[in-house]
C-alpha cells in the first residue's frame, strides 16, 4: 500500500488528477485498446474532477479513448433526479470533457431486473479485460463504494441496503431529509474493486479519520470494507492532514519520508 499524505483537500484533488493523467498518458489508449477508469461520486472527488477538467482544457489529456465505469447508483431515483449519480457524473465531469457517450458506463438503478443489471455490469467490465485504475472515496464508517459494514470481501456487483448512518450522511444532498434518501443502491462489490489493476482512494476531513486508520493500521475486516485495500497488490491512498488524526505519528512519518519526492510539488 502507498499512502500519500498531503496537507489540504485541494492538494488531494490535484494529486489524484495528475496521477490519472499520468496513467492515461503512459497507457497510450486507442479505440481498440482503451484505458478503463473506475469512478466515484461524493463530495471528496469533486476537486479531482475539477483538476481533470482543467488538465483536459489545457490540452494535457484526452478522454477520447477512455472507458469509465461508475461504482454505484441509487435504486429507484429517477435518472434525471439532480442527486442521481448519473446526473452527478454528467454535471461534474462528463459534460466538460471529450469522452464518448458510448464509453460511459453507469449502473441503472431503475432496471426492472436488478440482478440482471448487476450481472450485465460485471460482464461488461470483464469484456474490457479489467479496470486499469479505480478511483474511490470512503464513507465515515469505512464503506467503499456502497459496500456497507459486513459486506462480503469477495462480493460482486449487487443491490445493497444502505445503513442509517450512510443515509443520514448523504441526506445533506437531499435538503437534510433522510426520508428522501433511497434505501437501496446498486454497487460494485469489494471483489470487483480488488480486480482492478490499481485502486486509488481519496480521504479528506476529520470525519474520515477512523476509516483511514482502519484502512491502514486495522485488521482486514468486513466491518470496515475499506480494509480490503490491504489485500490489493497496488493500492494507493491520498489523504489530507485532518484525516490522519487517528494514525500513529510513525505511520504518517514513514510515508511522508518515502513519498517526499512525489509530494513536494503539491
Ligand atoms: N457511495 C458513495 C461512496 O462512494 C463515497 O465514497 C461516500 C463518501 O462520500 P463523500 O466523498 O461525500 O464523503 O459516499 C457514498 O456513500
Amino acid at each position: 500500500m502507498r499512502l500519500i499524505p498531503l496537507a489540504y483537500a485541494e492538494q488531494v484533488g490535484q494529486w489524484a488528477a495528475h496521477h490519472i493523467v499520468k496513467r492515461i498518458t503512459a497507457f497510450q489508449p486507442t479505440a481498440n485498446n482503451p484505458f478503463v477508469l473506475g469512478l466515484p461520486t461524493g463530495g471528496t472527488p469533486l476537486q479531482t474532477y475539477k483538476g481533470l477538467i482543467a488538465l483536459y482544457q489545457a490540452g494535457k489529456v484526452s478522454f477520447e479513448h477512455v472507458v469509465t465505469f461508475n461504482m454505484d447508483e441509487y435504486v429507484g431515483l429517477p435518472q434525471e433526479h439532480p442527486e442521481s449519480y448519473h446526473s452527478f457524473m454528467y454535471k461534474n465531469f462528463f459534460d466538460h470533457i471529450n469522452i464518448r457517450k458510448e464509453n460511459i458506463n453507469l449502473l441503472d438503478g431503475n432496471a426492472d431486473d436488478v440482478e440482471a443489471e448487476c450481472q450485465r455490469y460485471e460482464q461488461k467490465i470483464q469484456a474490457y479485460g479489467k479496470i486499469h485504475l479505480f478511483m474511490g472515496g470512503v464513507g465515515n464508517d469505512g464503506h467503499i463504494a456502497f459496500n456497507e459494514p459486513a459486506s462480503s470481501l469477495s462480493s460482486r456487483t449487487r443491490i445493497k441496503t444502505l445503513t442509517h448512518e450512510t443515509r443520514l450522511s448523504n441526506s445533506r444532498f437531499f435538503n437534510n431529509d433522510i426520508d428522501a434518501v433511497p434505501k437501496h443502491a446498486l454497487t460494485v462489490g469489494v471483489g470487483t474493486l480488488l480486480d482492478a489493476e490499481e485502486v486509488m482512494i481519496l480521504v479528506t476531513g476529520s470525519a474520515k479519520a477512523l476509516a483511514l486508520q482502519a484502512a491502514v493500521e486495522g485488521n482486514v475486516n468486513h466491518m470496515w470494507t475499506i480494509s480490503c485495500l490491504q489485500l490489493h497488490p497496488k493500492s494507493l491512498i491520498i489523504c489530507d492532514k485532518s484525516s490522519t488524526m487517528e494514525l500513529k505519528v510513525k505511520t504518517v512519518d514513514y510515508f511522508q519520508e518515502m513519498e517526499a519526492e512525489n509530494i513536494k510539488n503539491f
